[in-house]
């Protein structure tokens, strides 16, 4: 690292790799320099390193029925290659090009560019589909950005993909579940469809392991594309980084003050947590520092990726988890900081217990981060890590999130696609056998499938089509029919949410007060529910806001529980599913039960988590859980934490420095006995 970009005593970073082989030359960076900004988009495209490979991937497509293209990050394939195929006539037909991404963002901002390269609208030429927003028209949409999720979706409608005369599976190396459903099953309807074209696309992917999936050479064409748009320059830390939030914020301070290109920052972190404290730690004047996470609204988290128009603004930084990894491109950002962790999904069949973990990420992500700069200009990537830590500890590609995640969800989905053996399917890396057996179990015991492993035509059904995870449909099947329907969508929407209470602008004890007004001692459920009531009772737009304030809870996520419920409730709807409310519904009063209406909804809850119970111990303090027997903690922000009832139910188990169970209630472990029936 060249010390003038640091502090005298702050030095930390190693020397310099050179991402690219047109090697920066220090000169330059004086200049604010974005030659492609100067050019019309017409004229951007053509300076894309994959405009040369234009012809040649029109004529691999016509000759081969699949095509695996590999190329830089920036080098084009997300925008371009649809547009090309729909240049060639591949739509001339009526027919679509599909391109699925990973994530949502990535599906609405691709499509963006795409249809501003074309000068059309959004919606018209150029679409995206994501979960409760299809921004297409079935007449004119011929180039249609969705996540790998919604094409499964279609699927169930229109099996062949008929409507499709290509499909492009982008980002392959993140190795989502769904993107590897998305592989297996276009594998079984190549052998039907002989005129659909498939691409594969990735800056990392394992081409010759895709290759031999898709039946080798003979079938299966590769194509590499070599160059990146702008040089991008690594940068390691020269030694082990402690505190890598502490690092980078100062890193941040230092870029602002002394870069020498103006531009904007993009960091990696690991969680929503790690975002909040690094945002803490800036406080600079005019500079504009923004969130993007899973956890936010699509219209937050497209607002971060949006350039900034306030002139008095002078540098924006976002701080960001792998969500803005792939694909996206955010005009403006100059560096990127990667502090080299991720969260990660890790499932134990044998606890049936699934834990967020943070880990190191794997060279793959490593390098679509620093991707993230050099896309509009050239750029740095500031790596929170020695050179040696990335060479010797980090893997090489991510882990297929199929070998290490629960497999209910994707096997309800196999189910609803008709494919019944789902230990026979063509899965490019196959689950562990505990996990499908596991899966399986779990299934059966929300009544899902039959003991013959057919989905049950009732229930079954219903949870293939809820866009909720199955063991919450569980829930509110059983909630509607225990006269509770319409609490338990409440239920699921705030639970959907990853942040209710806005906790950095408020001091622990003012916040502790807000919760304690609506705390209930049978835990956070129901806690949710009261928070949920009285934000629902007030009808005002801005005094919706006004309450949030004043109570500390963010508002936009509760916009955001309004918008989830009112979805769920077209569910509710569409299978005539009974929604009442043991709390509010004049029919409830002449309620009767053994059990309180908390109770009631509990129970119900508690059938679609039966394996997330634990007893407390001896000390007081901690749980071990019934399946698995983890030693687990309850959550401090839970409000449980400081009253541990003796047995308790929760829904989510993150592992930091000891295993944290959040959104937990109190339960009676008689009702683990199904006397639930007798309600
Ligand atoms: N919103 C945008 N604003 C400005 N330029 C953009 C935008 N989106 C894309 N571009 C330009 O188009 C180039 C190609 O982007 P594209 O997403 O197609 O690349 P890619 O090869 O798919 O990258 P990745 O592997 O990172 O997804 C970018 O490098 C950038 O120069």
């Amino acid at each position: 690292m060249n010390g003038k970009f640091w502090k005298p005593g702050t030095r930390l970073l190693s020397e310099d790799v050179l991402l690219d082989k047109n090697a920066l030359d220090e000169g330059s960076l004086g200049v604010c320099f974005n030659p492609l900004a100067q050019l019309s988009l017409n004229q951007q495209r053509q300076e894309l390193p994959i405009f040369k490979h234009r012809t040649e991937i029109i004529y691999l497509m016509e000759k081969f029925r699949v095509l695996i293209v590999v190329g830089e990050t920036g080098s084009g394939k997300t925008t371009q290659l649809p547009q090309y195929l729909y240049e060639a006539g591949w739509t001339s037909n009526g027919k679509c090009i599909a391109c699925t991404q990973p994530r949502r963002v990535s599906a609405v901002t691709v499509a963006q560019r795409v249809c501003q390269e074309r000068g059309s609208t959004l919606g018209d030429l150029v679409g995206y589909t994501i979960q409760f927003d299809n921004c297409c028209s079935e007449q004119v949409t011929r180039i249609k950005y969705l996540t790998d999720g919604m094409l499964i979706r279609e699927m169930m409608l229109d099996p062949l993909l008929s409507r499709y005369s290509i499909i492009m599976i982008d980002e392959a190396h993140e190795r989502t579940i769904y993107t590897d459903l998305v592989l297996g099953l276009i594998k079984k309807i190549l052998k039907v469809r002989k005129d659909l074209g498939v691409i594969i696309s990735s800056a990392t992917v394992d081409a010759e392991m895709f290759q031999r999936f898709f039946d080798g050479p003979q079938e299966c064409s590769i194509l590499s594309v070599q160059g990146r748009c702008h040089p991008v320059t690594l940068h390691y830390a020269s030694q082990p980084v402690k505190n890598y939030i502490q690092e980078s914020a100062s890193l941040c301070v230092d870029l602002i003050q002394n870069q020498r290109v103006k531009g904007d920052i993009l960091v990696f972190l690991s969680g929503q947590d790690e975002i909040e404290q690094f945002m803490s730690l800036i406080e600079l004047e005019h500079v504009l520092v923004l969130a993007l996470h899973a956890g936010l609204s699509m219209e937050r988290q497209l607002q971060a990726l949006t350039p900034n128009q306030d002139t008095k603004i002078t540098n924006k930084i976002i701080a960001s988890t792998n969500i803005a990894e792939t694909s996206v491109t955010v005009p403006g950002i100059v560096y990127v900081i990667d502090c080299g962790v991720v969260k990660q999904r890790h499932y134990d069949p044998y606890a049936d217990s699934e834990s967020l973990v943070k880990v190191p990420v794997s060279k793959h992500s490593a390098s679509q981060r620093a991707g993230r700069a050099g896309r509009t200009q050239p750029g740095h990537c500031y790596r929170m890590y020695t050179k040696q830590h990335f060479d010797r500890n980090l893997k090489t590609s991510t882990t297929p999130q199929m070998q290490i995640s629960e497999a209910t969800e994707m096997i309800l989905q196999l189910k609803a696609l008709g494919v019944n053996n789902v230990h026979h399917f063509d899965y490019i890396s196959a689950p562990p056998t505990a996990i499908m057996i596991k899966a399986l179990e779990t299934l059966y015991l929300l009544g899902a499938i039959d003991s013959q492993t057919h989905l049950t035509k009732g229930h079954g059904t219903i949870m293939c089509e809820m866009p909720i995870p199955c063991r919450i449909s569980k829930c509110l099947l059983e909630a509607c029919d225990k006269g509770c329907g319409a609490d338990m969508l409440t239920l699921c929407a705030m639970t959907s949410l990853t942040q209710i209470w806005t906790t950095n602008d408020a001091h622990v004890k003012v916040l502790d007060a807000c919760k304690n007004k609506f705390a209930v001692i049978q835990g956070d459920l129901l806690t949710y529910m009261n928070i949920y009531h009285a934000y629902a009772r007030i009808t005002d737009p801005h005094q919706r806001i006004t309450w949030c304030q004043e109570n500390h809870i963010d508002h936009r996520s509760m916009a955001r529980a309004v918008h989830v419920r009112s979805q769920l409730k077209k569910y509710t709807t569409k299978f005539k599913l009974k929604t009442n409310s043991l709390f509010h519904d004049d029919d409830a009063q002449g309620y009767d039960s053994l059990y309180s209406p908390s109770q009631v909804i509990v129970m119900c809850y508690l059938k679609g988590h039966f394996h997330h119970v634990a007893r407390r111990n001896a000390d007081h303090v901690t749980f071990t859980t019934l399946r698995g027997d983890q030693i687990v903690h309850i959550h401090p922000s839970s409000v449980l934490f400081k009253y541990a009832p003796p047995w308790i139910v929760y829904g989510d188990l993150v592992q930091t420095d000891k295993k944290y169970v959040m959104n937990v209630s109190m339960i009676d472990p008689e009702w683990l006995n199904n006397k639930q029936e007798s309600l």
